[in-house]
């Protein structure tokens, strides 16, 4: 018996209470385009951030900026803050801008802007995507580059091209889909450890997403594709501490995530979460992270290209009770408790001076080899 088109939409979506279409990402970008000089900026910050990875820019690549993105005002003020210090610091850090509009839940909870823009439960998702990528396209437009995470596959074709740097979060690091996401996509991406601490997975993520795969996609139109991707080579580790193994910064964990990185062959560098399972979600104990990552660096380490830190304008976090936008606090997390403007600040100060202590160290180690290596070669002639 051949079902009825009414009857197997029963069968198959029995529990979707209502749909709406969207437009596709090749109409969103129509109307709100990336122009040429953004354009041109992000493909020169996605090289730099390549360089950085491989180890050809000495320079510390650090992501900052708040856990969510739900207020654009806050945001924007964030980010002219933001890229003020970015040029301060351009010789010793590259710093990107944190726009997270996807959160990945434990279990349940506010999902982010492209969910929710209106905090009000309506979950209007089609202004969720058009409002995140007009403040991408803000954000760039102070030529500060942006991170975004990828969580939900078809959301990526709508703000792809104004993301200078993603990851694949805790939650979904181990998920062949993302891996095969990653594959096909011209960006720096990190994997986070897994959510337990396991890190062996985002190493196994960088080893798929490093190669070839054939799998399914959506394409500008909104088609569904079958899509042949050749790989991405600039993906990397992110250690974010975990559940089970509990924080995992130190300079032991670092040598340990090399070993591991050799033995698969990956030969990128490694970046440091310092929110997340290293600072057991307390917004200030990133502080503490961050301290021994400058320590380790200015001690000559050579595996460690880049931080990540939450901070917003205001320190800590807040709750939020869905239509109660108008107690919120403002320039204050609604999602995991970040550091504040001023200490953010100090901590980029630091994490900068730890950058020139390797460069200085560095240089003074190349000094004295080529000295021992003239030294040599005199002696040899004598
Ligand atoms: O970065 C934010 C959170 O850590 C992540 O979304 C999980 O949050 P939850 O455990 O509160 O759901
Ligand atoms: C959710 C995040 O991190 P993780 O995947 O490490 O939990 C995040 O960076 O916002």
């Amino acid at each position: 018996m051949t079902n009825t088109v009414d009857d197997s939409e029963q069968t198959h979506f029995k529990g979707v209470v209502h749909s709406q279409i969207l437009t596709n990402p090749g109409a969103m970008i129509a109307k709100h385009p990336c122009p040429h000089d953004i354009e041109r900026f992000i493909s020169k910050t996605r090289r730099e951030i390549s360089d950085i990875i491989h180890g050809k820019d000495d320079r510390l690549l650090v992501v900052i900026g708040p856990c969510s993105i739900h207020n654009i005002t806050e945001a924007i003020e964030y980010a002219k803050k933001l890229s003020i210090v970015a040029k301060k610091h351009v010789s010793t850090l590259l710093i990107v801008m944190r726009v997270y509009f996807e959160k990945p839940r434990t279990t349940v909870g506010w999902k982010g802007l492209v969910y929710d823009p209106h905090l009000d439960g309506t979950s209007n998702i089609s202004d969720g995507l058009q409002l995140s990528r007009q403040l991408l396209l803000t954000i760039n437009s102070f030529h500060l580059p942006c991170a975004c995470e990828f969580l939900q596959p078809m959301i990526v074709p709508y703000v792809s091209d104004l993301v200078s740097w993603a990851a694949i979060g805790a939650r979904t690091t181990e998920s062949q889909i993302h891996r095969e996401l990653v594959s096909g996509l011209n960006i720096p991406i990190g994997f986070k450890n897994g959510s337990n601490g396991c890190v062996q997975t985002a190493v196994d993520a960088c080893v798929t997403s490093g190669m070839a795969h054939a799998s399914l996609s959506i394409d500008h139109w909104g088609n569904i594709v079958s899509c042949y991707t050749s790989g991405n080579e600039d993906v990397h580790v992110v250690l974010r501490g975990g559940s089970v193994t509990g924080p995992n910064y130190s300079s032991k964990h670092v040598m340990e995530t090399q070993k591991r990185l050799k033995a698969n062959n990956v030969t990128s560098k490694i970046m440091i979460d310092c929110s997340h399972g290293n600072s057991l979600k307390d917004g200030e104990r990133q502080k503490h992270v961050i301290e021994d990552i400058c320590q380790q660096i200015a001690n000559g380490d050579q595996s460690i290209m880049g931080v990540m830190i939450e901070s917003n304008l205001v320190c800590g976090r807040q709750t939020f009770l869905e239509g109660k936008k108008h107690l919120l606090k403002y320039g204050q997390s609604i999602t995991d408790s970040c550091l504040g403007w001023d200490v953010s600040t100090a901590q980029l100060q630091l994490l900068a001076e730890s950058v020139a202590d390797r460069r200085h160290r560095n240089y003074q180690s190349k000094i004295v080899s080529t000295e021992s290596v003239s030294n040599t070669n005199v002696n040899h002639h004598q």
